[in-house]
């Protein structure tokens, strides 16, 4: 079954616990923590200080991107806090291979995310070693962005390779998910759609997640 990861980004930050809490009850599988440092993206969120605050608040993996130049100095510290799985841009990591072994050091999922315009097989040599690749479908930095469709075409050929060499990660897709994009990326090979806006701008939490994961198999 599709996992859907809702993206914090788009909650009501003062009440931020009882908005996790909200969506863990209503059948969200992750909770996806965007982490934005206004140099690699031009937006600043929040650090390990607040995934430690959010930590009691669910049960459930706390999936961790991280926007951020110099990820290897934060790993660490996102571990003490309490994540789960931790995913690092390609386009930031000259020493790939090795950021991932630090974050499997600290005994988390290691996920490796690209931008829109990097291609996809700048992964190829490391898809052995990752639990998951977080495929951007919007330029990452802010929500309430369109799907960009060209992105379609990197989830088909990672569902392709895995198929075809026995790679074990998961395809995530994040940017513009919502009832009309999420079929499209699911019939690409996608199992987890993080959407923000799509769940936390409707009234009824569980009754958005429960229409995108409709929506992504019908
Ligand atoms: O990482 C990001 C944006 O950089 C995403 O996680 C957004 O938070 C998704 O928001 P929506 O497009 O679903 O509103």
């Amino acid at each position: 079954m599709t996992k859907i990861a809702p993206s914090i980004l788009a909650a009501d930050f003062s009440k931020l616990g009882d908005e996790i809490t909200d969506v863990t009850r209503g059948g969200a599988d992750y909770i996806h923590v965007d982490v934005m440092d206004g140099h690699f993206v031009p937006n600043i969120t929040l650090g390990p200080l607040i995934v430690e605050a959010i930590r009691p608040s669910t049960t459930l993996p706390l999936d961790v991107h991280l926007m951020i130049e110099n990820p290897d100095t934060y790993i660490g510290a996102f571990a003490n806090a309490g994540a789960d799985i931790i995913t690092v841009h390609q386009e930031v990591c000259p020493h790939l291979h090795r950021t991932i072994q630090l974050i499997k050091d600290q005994d988390m999922k290691a996920g490796v995310v690209i931008n829109p315009a990097t291609p996809v097989e700048t992964l190829l040599p490391i898809l052995n070693d990752i639990d998951m690749v977080l495929i951007m479908t919007v330029n990452p930095g802010f929500g309430g962005q369109s799907f960009i469709k060209s992105t379609l075409a990197k989830i088909k050929q990672l569902d392709e390779w895995r198929k075809e060499f026995g790679y074990s990660y998961e395809i995530e897709v994040d940017g513009g998910i919502n009832t009309s994009t999420a079929q499209i990326c699911t019939k690409a090979g996608a199992d987890i759609l993080v959407a923000g806006s799509a769940i936390f701008q409707k009234e009824d939490r569980p009754k958005a997640i429960q229409a995108i994961r409709d929506a992504a198999k019908e």
